[in-house]
């Protein structure tokens, strides 16, 4: 690839190694999920000149960044903390990439003053970052970065330090002058909402590693870890199918959704007709539950103990203990009330073949 970023990261630390291969096209913004420690800050840094690689390389627009400080690499940056300069006010700040890029002040100021506009902050060109808000402030670190017109920016983490409030608002400022933006951006969060909302492609890392990578619409159908299943909320199960629609299965959720001893086989009837090692996923609110065992249709029946009932907005998640087929179901309040269902409650669960979704592993 010749425009954008072409990278390729290799970072050895003592008890951590990274080696991920990074893309981004031109006007493209690629999220970095994965969890705590996979070492999404870490490429993050990488690519900035911020930690040492022990080999690969970076490339933006066809240059090879790999043997430039950060401070020549022509990077945006925007971070979760800001990281805007206190003394210098809100014009200044912004005028003062430019000005590393060897604008005279003058013109820099006048550019600068442009971005602010863009970003809703005309009237707060002479704060100081301490009286402006955290909305505000990485409002200001957006144009700081954008004014540049890098080939590549960086967002590390950009709404975690807001509110709720201001998150949303952020959001959707940050997504409107990532559509206008040309170069390639890369960004690190752990929340899957600004990766679906923010980015055209999600590249999932675990343990220093690339997992899965896609759009947000093909990850969330087709998750291929535990993390990714969690991350989309659906329920995930390795197995065999026969090439009929019989599935063997396995759970591959991971921890805390089934606990230990998750050993043994079951089968799940499917309407996919595959043959060979697969994925089987279905949704919380495909889960049916009930106090005593249900007659009628066919349907995958299974008993199961509840571990935890938990409240999200107006549905209640709860987790299934049920080796081989841990699972979470999602119900209403009344629901829950219904079946009196808490810790410890052994019940019966269902989910229709129909609503279930099996693909190659
Ligand atoms: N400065 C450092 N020196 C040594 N090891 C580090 C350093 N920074 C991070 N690590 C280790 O490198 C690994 C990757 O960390 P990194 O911060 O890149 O992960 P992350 O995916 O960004 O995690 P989080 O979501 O928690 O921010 C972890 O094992 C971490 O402990």
């Amino acid at each position: 690839m010749s425009g954008g970023l072409d990278a390729r990261l290799v970072v050895r630390r003592a008890a951590f190694d990274l080696d991920v291969e990074l893309a981004a096209a031109p006007g493209e913004v690629v999220a970095l999920l994965g969890p705590n420690g996979a070492g999404k800050s870490t490429a993050l840094r990488a690519l900035a000149g911020l930690v040492p690689m022990a080999g690969g390389h970076v490339r933006v627009d066809g240059a090879d960044l790999r043997a430039l400080p950060p401070e020549r690499r022509g990077i945006g940056m925007v971070f979760q903390d800001y990281l805007l300069f206190p003394h210098l006010s809100a014009l200044d700040n912004v005028a003062f990439g430019l000005r590393c890029r060897g604008a005279r002040k003058r013109e820099a100021r006048r550019e600068a003053a442009g971005w602010l506009d863009r970003v809703g902050l005309a009237g707060h060109a002479s704060a100081r970052p301490r009286a402006l808000s955290g909305g505000q402030a990485q409002r200001v670190a957006l144009a700081r970065a954008l004014a540049t017109r890098p080939g590549l920016l960086l967002l590390d983490e950009p709404l975690a330090a807001l509110d709720a409030h201001t998150r949303l608002e952020i959001r959707a400022a940050l997504r409107r002058h990532l559509e206008g933006f040309g170069g390639a951006a890369v960004l690190v969060t752990h929340d899957p909402l600004d990766a679906m909302v923010l980015a055209d492609r999600l590249v999932v890392i675990e343990d220093g590693r690339l997992v899965q990578q896609g759009t947000p619409a093909e990850v969330a159908r087709r998750p291929r870890t535990g993390y990714v299943a969690r991350l989309v909320g659906l329920n995930l199960y390795r197995g065999r199918a026969d090439g009929g629609t019989t599935v063997t299965v396995r759970a591959v959720q991971g921890e805390g959704s089934g606990g230990q001893g998750t050993s043994g086989v079951a089968t799940m009837d499917t309407v996919d007709s595959l043959t060979g090692d697969v994925f089987l996923a279905f949704s919380p609110a495909s889960v049916a539950l009930y106090r005593t065992r249900p007659d009628g249709s066919a349907r995958n029946l299974w008993r199961a103990r509840v571990g935890s009932v938990e409240r999200q907005g107006d549905r209640v998640r709860i987790q299934l203990e049920a080796p081989p087929f841990p699972a979470v179901a999602e119900v209403t309040p009344a629901a829950v009330a219904e079946l009196e269902l808490a810790e410890g409650t052994t019940i019966w669960a269902a989910v229709k073949a129909t609503e279930t979704h099996v693909y190659p592993a």
